[in-house]
């Protein structure tokens, strides 16, 4: 689905991203984790073209066996191939009501459609309910079903969540991560899911990668991210 090889990334003379190679398996979800400062969201702007990569390549694998390489295409492709994104922060427009934050979102699409998908409010009934509430009004944890809502309604093959349980209260994690199993499997996403705190990381991620100076130190099945690992790389 989405392949990344020998990565690299400079912010002038600063080496952020060394030689990163990852490959997200198609339906499965990736965790990307390191602590504070490693590179996480700089690899995720870079595969959202947000920031230029330096050397290295990203091959994007469609339906069919065709690959694309990401690289070439710019930012405002990118969403339109099929990669979804949730920023950490949301960005939601406050001012402006759910329903507008899900059409201005539609406008961005492959199909040129002002629908939202219906699996979108059936996974997210209090957004129909909200559709004309001013997204300001929503609490928190419901202005982070919105920005989630806003990357499903272009019905994305991958979709990239940075630190989405990240500052919210226990009730509200364990939505959140029941909504995110729920539309990896009703939307048969790829995920790669940002996240510093081993503790938010879902039960139901099938991979990890961890980062470390902007190296990627360690890959694999979750269950092989052992106590070695996280002393070395995530505790404290
Ligand atoms: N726009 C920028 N210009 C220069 N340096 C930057 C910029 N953005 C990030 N950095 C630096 O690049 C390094 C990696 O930052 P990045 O935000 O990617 O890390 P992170 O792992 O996502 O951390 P966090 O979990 O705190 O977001 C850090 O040293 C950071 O200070």
């Amino acid at each position: 689905m989405l392949r990344l090889q020998s990565v690299n990334q400079f912010y002038g003379p600063k080496h952020t991203l060394r030689d990163i190679s990852l490959t997200l398996p198609r339906g499965e979800c990736t965790c990307l984790l390191g602590r504070n400062g490693v590179g996480k969201t700089t690899l995720i702007n870079c595969i959202m073209g947000h920031v230029p990569v330096t050397s290295g390549s990203m091959t994007w694998q469609l339906d069919g066996g065709l690959q694309e390489n990401l690289l070439s295409h710019p930012v405002e492709r990118r969403a339109a191939l099929g990669i979804g994104y949730v920023p950490k922060g949301r960005q939601i427009f406050s001012q402006l009501s759910v329903d507008e934050n899900l059409r201005v979102a539609l406008m961005a699409g492959r199909n040129k459609t002002h629908q939202v998908p219906p699996m979108v409010y059936e996974l997210f009934p209090q957004m129909y309910s909200m559709r004309q509430e001013r997204a300001g009004n929503l609490t928190e944890s419901q202005q982070q079903q919105l920005a989630i809502a806003r990357a499903l309604v272009l019905k994305p093959e991958l979709l990239i969540l940075d630190e989405p349980l990240s500052g919210f209260q226990p009730g509200a994690v364990q939505e959140l991560s029941r909504n995110i199993r729920q539309m990896q499997h009703d939307f048969g996403l790829t995920l790669l899911l940002v996240e510093q705190q081993l503790s938010l990381v879902p039960k139901s991620g099938d991979r990890f990668c961890l980062l470390e100076a902007g190296r990627n130190v360690a890959q694999g099945s979750l269950d092989q991210l052992d106590d070695n690992l996280i002393q070395t790389y995530l505790a404290g």
